[in-house]
């Protein structure tokens, strides 16, 4: 499944489109907003645009916002490399009243610890469903097709039962994380892939080209029911040849 691939001109007008399709899906979940969050590159185009788009989008009768992450790095949110610790400063504080609730990892734990512990408070604000259903996930891309903190053939891709689980050996550092499932990914109502930058566009190009035995976590990521998103920026898209909508939003 390919799903719906949206080209823009720069991260800018992709960012803009963005915090619009997060505005509107909020308001259209016609009650509580379930929000995904992942990190690295993602934080920035939020912060720039998310903050205004959504003061213009309250009053929509949108209701209030749930905020989890996709995946979190094992280190107190003052690192640079707090996904948490990003979104604090850059974006949670300018969001407008009422502020998310923000579900964030407890990473004073063993990364087991910090999984099965983020797991339960997961599954009790999804009223103990076995699986979240979140309404909208953003997830970012690797140049190694990594999504989340699911990497390259690691075995982490064949779990069925947990939804977190723990990684100590990440290739990517720091190495201590904890991660989204691939059965929560695929049981969201919506998931949006979101890349920029030239040093993505190989990536991009096996991912929504590659044959059928495509086991890059990023093409794993197959919504059940759900609807599946590529927001890319021209520079990612370049080598594309599959048909995909170019927009200009500015
Ligand atoms: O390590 C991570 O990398 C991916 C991709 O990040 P990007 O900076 O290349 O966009 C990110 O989605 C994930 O949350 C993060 O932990």
């Amino acid at each position: 499944m390919l799903g719906r691939i949206s080209v823009f001109p720069s991260p800018q007008e992709l960012g803009s489109a963005l915090a619009q399709l997060i505005v509107q899906r909020a308001a259209q979940s016609g009650g509580r907003f379930t929000l995904g969050l992942s990190g690295g590159s993602l934080v920035g185009l939020l912060a720039r645009e998310l903050p205004s788009a959504a003061s213009t989008g309250t009053g929509t009768g949108a209701g209030p916002w749930f905020v989890a992450f996709c995946d979190e790095r094992l280190v107190p949110p003052e690192h640079p490399e707090s996904t948490f610790g990003s979104y604090r400063d850059r974006l949670f504080l300018r969001l407008p009243e009422p502020k998310p609730t923000v579900l964030g990892v407890d990473t004073g734990l063993s990364a087991d610890e910090a999984a099965r512990d983020y797991a339960e408070r997961l599954r009790e604000a999804f009223h103990g469903d076995a699986v979240p259903v979140f309404d909208l996930l953003l997830l970012g891309v690797g140049p190694d097709g990594h999504t989340c903190s699911l990497f390259p053939n690691h075995p982490l891709l064949q779990e069925k039962e947990k939804i977190v689980a723990a990684i100590t050996d990440s290739p990517k550092p720091p190495p201590e994380r904890i991660t989204l499932t691939l059965p929560v990914l695929n049981a969201a109502r919506t998931v949006v892939f979101i890349a920029t930058g030239e040093g993505k566009a190989a990536v991009i190009k096996r991912i929504l080209e590659g044959n059928e035995d495509n086991s890059l976590p990023a093409a794993l990521v197959r919504p059940h029911t759900g609807q599946l998103l590529w927001f890319l920026d021209e520079a990612a898209a370049k080598e594309l040849t599959v048909p995909f909508e170019k927009h200009s939003i500015l």
